[in-house]
Formats: C-alpha cells, structure tokens, sequence
C-alpha cells in the first residue's frame, strides 16, 4: 500500500514515516508547497497513491489570529483540492483535525454529533476545512485529535521540559481540560485505518480520537516534570490569567467511542507514549 502523506517535517508525518516503513512517501514544502494552488493535486497525480493521508497545516494558533489567509489556505483550501484529487482517483482520503473547533463550554464528553463553534481563527479554518473535504468527498476519513505531543517538533511537552529547566516555578492554565495524544499513537491509528479503507472498509466520516486520561494543561505539566524528574512547583491558574492572542476552548474531552466500534482503534494512555518520548528526548541531549 503507497501511502501519500503531505507534511514531512511535522510531528505526526514524522511518526507515521517512522512507524509506516517503506509505504510511506511524504513530501514536504519542498516537494508540494501548498500555499501553492495546483501543488497538492500535482503532487497526487503524480505519485499515483493507494491512499493519501493529510498530516499538514497550519497549527500556530496565536499566529494564526493575524495570518488568516495563510491559515485558511493550508487548513482548508489545501486539504479540498487533496479530497477533490482523491475523489477523482477514487482513492481513500484521511484528513486531521482538531478540538478546537469546539468552543468547549460544554462540560460532557464530546462525540461526533456534538455542534462545532470554534473561538479562533486556526479553529474556525480547521472546521470550515472539515466542510471543505467531506463535500469534495464523501468516502473520506477525518480524526479529530487534540494537544498532540512527540520527540520532533514544538509542542507542549518540549515547552515544558525547557522552561522546566530554567525556572524552579511555573504558572499553567488548570480550567481548559483535554487530552493530551502522542503523535505515535495518531500515526498507529491512521495506519490501521488506512489499512481497512485500503481494503473497502465503509467507515467514513468524522472520529473522534485522543488520549486518556482526561487532564488540565496544568495537571499535563505536573505529569511531564514527574516522568522527568524535575522538581517544578506548577501554579495552576485560571485561563483569563494567561492571556493569549488566541481564545482556546476551556472543555474538549473527545467520546472515541465511534472510531473503535468502527476500525477496531482503542483509545490509548497518553501517559506510556509520554514516558518512550521523553526517554528518545534524553536519548537524544533534548530533554532539558
Ligand atoms: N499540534 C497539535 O497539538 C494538534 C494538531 N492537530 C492536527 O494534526 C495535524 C498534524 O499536526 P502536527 O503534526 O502537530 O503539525 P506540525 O505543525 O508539526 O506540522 C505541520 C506540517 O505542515 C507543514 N506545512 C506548513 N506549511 C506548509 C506548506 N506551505 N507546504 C507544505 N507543508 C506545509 C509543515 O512543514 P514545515 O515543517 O516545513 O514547516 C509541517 O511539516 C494537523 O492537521 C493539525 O491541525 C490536531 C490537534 C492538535
Ligand atoms: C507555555 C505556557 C502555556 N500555558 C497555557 C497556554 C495555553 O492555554 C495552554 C497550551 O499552550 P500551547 O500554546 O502550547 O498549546 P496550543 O498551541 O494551544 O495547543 C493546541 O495546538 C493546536 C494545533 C491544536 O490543535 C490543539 O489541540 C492544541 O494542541 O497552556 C500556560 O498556562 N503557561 C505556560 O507557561
């Protein structure tokens, strides 16, 4: 199975290559740069996939707030031009989205179903890029996954461990509640899925799918100086305290019920990826 995925350098591009093996082609703005209309369906046609997986976008979200148009392009009218080559081609087509484009003052878990309002421009781009796929086509697959941490890249969990470093105290936002999810675990996912479309499974449609258990970015924080062994006294603060360009949603715990019922994925614990990451970080000098 060719798998095509758009985005190389990010985190979860990054786990699937390293996780997918030789099927994987991922190609970087080098390669396909999507700012570019024409670049992705170019780029589709040309490696002729068996299945095409969207791992790239826009994800500055403080950015984003001032750079609506690059956003708009890379989170939505990129991944249309990807769905409208895929439906063409008659090839399975998996996108990925995000919490965000909940506004989370709804305090239950969220599935599928529940209505999307998001309060940010990075948001607002990923849910109209939802649209945007699902109508140019309809067999495809978006995973909406949420706080997503790895080895490569930036993400929260390298955040932490930096200033965790320098100070002996931090103060965290303790009122947005979520799911942190490792970048392996999206990627092992997405392969499974891939998998069963590649061989006519009928799942399409929206999934839900995020690390357990649910935590505040404060609690995340504490979890990561534990596994670390640094000793930082974490502050929990309340989200108007930790002003921010961006509004974030303050409750997105995902109900992940759908995607195991439909592909056989379990909804795993954040916390063993955590423990293998900071370990390859150690590994590697970054840590601290
Ligand atoms: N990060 C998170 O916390 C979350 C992410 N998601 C979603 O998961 C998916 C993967 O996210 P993640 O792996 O964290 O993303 P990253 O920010 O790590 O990677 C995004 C990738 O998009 C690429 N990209 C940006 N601009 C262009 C361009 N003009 N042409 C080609 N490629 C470009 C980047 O390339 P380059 O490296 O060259 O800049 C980068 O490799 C995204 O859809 C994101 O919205 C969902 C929930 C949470
Ligand atoms: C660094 C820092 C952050 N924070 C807060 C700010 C924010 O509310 C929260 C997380 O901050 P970040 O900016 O790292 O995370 P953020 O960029 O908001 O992460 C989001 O990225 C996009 C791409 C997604 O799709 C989301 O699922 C989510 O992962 O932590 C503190 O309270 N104290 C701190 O010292």
């Amino acid at each position: 199975m060719r798998m095509l995925v758009f985005g190389r350098n990010g985190q979860v591009a990054r786990a699937l290559q390293d996780i997918g093996g030789e099927g994987v082609i991922a190609l970087g703005r080098d390669e396909a740069d999507l700012m570019q209309a024409g670049a992705a369906r170019n780029a589709i046609t040309a490696n002729k996939p068996d299945i095409i997986v969207n791992a790239s976008a826009y994800t500055a979200v403080d950015k984003a707030e001032t750079d609506e148009a690059a956003a708009r392009r890379l989170n939505m009218e990129a991944p249309a031009e990807m769905a409208v080559a895929a439906a063409e081609m008659g090839v399975p087509f998996i996108h990925i989205s995000t919490d965000y484009v909940f506004d989370g003052t709804f305090e239950a878990r969220l599935d599928e179903n529940a209505a999307i309002n998001p309060l940010n421009v990075y948001g607002r781009t990923k849910g109209d890029g939802e649209s945007a796929v699902m109508n140019a086509h309809p067999g495809a697959v978006i995973l909406r996954t949420s706080w997503v941490f790895s080895e490569y890249g930036g993400n929260f969990v390298k955040t932490m461990l930096r200033l965790g470093a320098e100070r002996d105290a931090l103060t965290i936002v303790a009122d947005q509640i979520g799911g942190p999810t490792a970048a392996a675990d999206i990627a092992r996912a997405i392969i499974a899925i891939a998998g069963k479309k590649h061989r006519g499974a009928p799942g399409a449609g929206l999934y839900h799918f995020q690390g357990a258990p649910a935590v505040s970015w404060a609690g995340f924080a504490e979890k990561i100086f534990e596994i670390a062994g640094l000793s930082v006294k974490v502050s929990h603060i309340k989200t108007e305290d930790y002003p921010t360009p961006a509004t974030r949603p303050l409750y997105t715990v995902l109900d992940c019920a759908k995607v195991e019922r439909d592909f056989g994925v379990a909804q795993p614990d954040w916390r063993t990826e955590l423990r293998r990451v900071f370990a390859a970080l150690e590994k590697e000098g970054q840590a601290q």
